[in-house]
């Protein structure tokens, strides 16, 4: 089994537990669900935010520990301080050490949209994604039929939350491009490897429709990268280790984003 074959059944297994504990009546009465959504399209494109989505990343499966130390409230709002366009919280316990109390901790701390990070395979985690907090959900196309990819953006969607689609190869994009998402992620990480390169961004940039937000993401760790990726057509760029593994990250972000 590859590492997200792994994460994902162990995902299956959670949200069947997830379900039991509770409803989606009972998170549909979370005041947060109650909440009008941020748009991830509306607040990349303003000329306030420099284009950046800052993620909170405390683990990884290929880093181990990362940053342990850091609060997420603090991150995330000296985060937002730098300009970023979004925030990204990873949700999944098992393997990233996050969780959905840090998503509300997170959105307490913002007025920026949020992106939950997570695993997404079934429209329960949708609901939850809401009730906690959330404004932007992650699908990911090596995980998902686009019959599925279908139906789980028109239900996100249909709760006010933005869909940011996750591609990695051009069979990806082509297969699971859809009207019914709000941007396209190229993940320069492969998730079955692990291995990196910005290649990818850049060979998929021009077969994503201007109808999308083009958003880059993964191993960015240098300002210079990001005006190379804009110049080719990039609009957001998703950094979470480049500053999480730093001291301060909060520091780190406001030393980065001077230089951009
Ligand atoms: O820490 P990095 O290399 O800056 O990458 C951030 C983000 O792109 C990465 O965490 C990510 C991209 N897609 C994912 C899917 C699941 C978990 C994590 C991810």
């Amino acid at each position: 089994m590859t590492i997200l074959e792994t994460i994902v059944a162990n995902k299956r297994q959670e949200v069947k537990q997830a379900k039991k504990a509770v409803t989606i009546a009972d998170l549909e009465k979370k005041p947060l669900f109650a909440r009008e959504c941020l748009s991830l399209r509306e607040s990349v494109l303003s000329p306030t935010t420099n284009g950046i989505i800052a993620e909170y990343k405390r683990a990884s499966p290929s880093k181990g520990i990362i940053n342990d130390r850091s609060p997420v409230a603090e991150v995330v709002a000296g985060y937002q301080a730098a300009g970023v366009s979004a925030i990204s919280v990873l949700t999944d316990q098992e393997f990233f050490k996050g969780s959905l109390d840090d998503l509300v901790a997170a959105r307490a701390a913002l007025h920026i949209p949020l992106l939950r990070k997570e695993f997404i395979i079934d429209a329960y985690q949708l609901v939850e994604a809401k009730a906690h907090g959330a404004d932007i959900i992650l699908l990911i196309a090596a995980v998902l039929q686009p019959a599925e990819l279908k139906s789980l953006s028109e239900a996100a969607q249909s709760l006010g939350l933005s869909v940011l689609l996750e591609v990695h190869e051009r069979d990806e994009l082509e297969r699971s491009m859809m009207d019914s998402v709000d941007a396209i992620g190229v993940n320069n990480r492969n998730l079955k490897d692990f291995t990196v390169s910005l290649a990818h961004s850049l060979e998929l940039v021009d077969l994503i429709p201007d109808q999308f937000i083009k958003v880059s993401e993964s191993g960015i760790s240098d300002p210079a990268t990001i005006r190379n990726l804009r110049q080719a057509g990039f609009q957001a760029f998703l950094i979470g280790e480049n500053f999480m593994k730093t001291e301060d990250p909060t520091q780190a972000i406001q030393h980065f984003v001077v230089s951009l």
